[in-house]
């Protein structure tokens, strides 16, 4: 933090593998990130989002593959000599020092002249928005607080890459939030090349330059927020940044065929074969449920009401559509359960993507641990 701008460095990781006996926690991990750039993982528990920081890390080795940092190859250094700041979900502060003194470790260790040291936990400390707070010791904060100094020890050392795993998973919903707006201030402040793993996909998109998406240790696609958001790769990306429903069928000249009902759609997706067996993905947020037919360009399924919930500005409604399929909805008024309705959802809001045959376990799996984006 000498300058406004301490820009970190380039990262690069080729063919980086890590198994486990013999399966593969993580497959072949190729990505160059430029300096300065936030990059987050993102992807359900188990998928090697954690097995990949660690490597960068060096808490881990890998099995094969080179992690560089600024043309430098570090990935068989041990974790201090990587010039990285990290930060864990559990905070891991010194409990016995202060604030400002687990805030001064790195710089100590780095034999940093107090002078220097004073100056540059101080500026640290206002960053974080923590200089009334100096003296306390870590017991003494609210998580919040104490995530806040952790993120301070990263960045006081002025790292090449800063490393963050998970968090704000440990801080309540409200502080998340404010959490997550400062680290975002953060980075754009002081410009550090930032690594961050969380399996929220809110978080992700609201966060990052960049998504890694990965599932079981294979990566599914690398993209901005707004390219993952509106254009995933496949099935498991789009269920997982929130196209909750799934309508499998077999498509035909730009209409997808799903028994009792055909969706006409704007977009046959990419590398999608002009026919054969699809599954048709749409967001909560683009099903529209009404008590009349639209009479316009829209699908229109007719669909039982099970499960109305209150949302705020709308509300979130569950039914059963032809063919029994359970879809998830948006509506502006009330409906009671077992009550008819129609759910009504534009040609250019549907995704198509082929149907592998184990592509519906995989969407459920992303379903149970992904979260719609609000
Ligand atoms: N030391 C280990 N020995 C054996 N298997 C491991 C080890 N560490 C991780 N794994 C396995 O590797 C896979 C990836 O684990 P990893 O911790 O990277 O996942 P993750 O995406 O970070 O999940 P989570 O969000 O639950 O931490 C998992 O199936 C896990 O069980």
């Amino acid at each position: 933090m000498t300058g406004e701008h301490s820009a970190g460095g380039a990262l690069r990781i080729r063919a980086l593998r890590r198994k486990f006996g013999s399966f593969a926690a993580l497959e072949s991990l190729d990505l160059d990130v430029p300096a300065g750039e936030f990059v987050a993982l993102l992807g359900p528990s188990g998928c090697g989002k954690s097995t990949a920081l660690n490597l960068l890390a060096g808490l881990l080795e890998p099995t094969t593959g080179a992690i560089s940092l600024d043309g430098r190859r570090i990935d068989r250094l041990p974790p201090e000599k990587r010039g990285i700041g990290m930060v864990f979900q559990n905070y891991a502060l010194f409990p016995h020092l202060t604030v400002a003194d687990n805030i001064a470790f790195g710089l100590r260790m780095r034999g940093c002249p107090k002078p220097e040291r004073v100056e540059r936990v101080r500026r640290a400390l206002d960053l974080v928005r923590l200089r009334a707070q100096a003296d306390r010791y870590p017991r003494q904060l609210s998580g919040g607080q104490q995530q806040r100094v952790a993120i301070a020890r990263a960045v006081v050392v002025e790292p090449r890459l800063v490393l963050m795993d998970e968090p704000l998973s440990n801080l309540d919903a409200s502080l998340r939030l404010d959490l997550r707006t400062e680290i975002r201030s953060l980075h754009q402040q002081l410009g550090l090349t930032t690594i961050y793993v969380t399996h929220d996909q809110v978080e992700a998109l609201s966060l990052a330059d960049r998504l890694v998406v990965l599932r079981d240790g294979a990566v599914q696609q690398v993209g901005t927020p707004a390219e993952v958001y509106e254009r995933p790769a496949n099935a498991f990306v789009a269920a997982f940044v929130g196209y909750r429903n799934s309508v499998p069928g077999k498509l035909t000249a730009g209409v997808v065929d799903a028994g009792p009902v055909a969706l006409r759609i704007d977009d046959p997706g990419s590398g999608l074969p002009e026919q054969g067996s699809v599954v048709a993905m749409i967001r909560p947020e683009d099903l529209l449920i009404t008590r009349e037919s639209g009479g316009g360009t829209g699908n229109e399924l007719s669909i039982d009401v099970r499960v109305c919930e209150y949302q705020g500005r709308t509300f979130a409604v569950e039914g059963t559509g032809p063919g029994g399929h359970l879809l998830h909805g948006r509506s502006d008024q009330p409906f009671r359960p077992g009550e008819r309705a129609v759910a009504v959802v534009a040609p250019d809001r549907i995704r198509t993507f082929p149907a592998p045959a184990e592509a519906a376990p995989a969407i459920d799996r992303a379903l149970l641990v992904g979260q719609e984006p609000s």
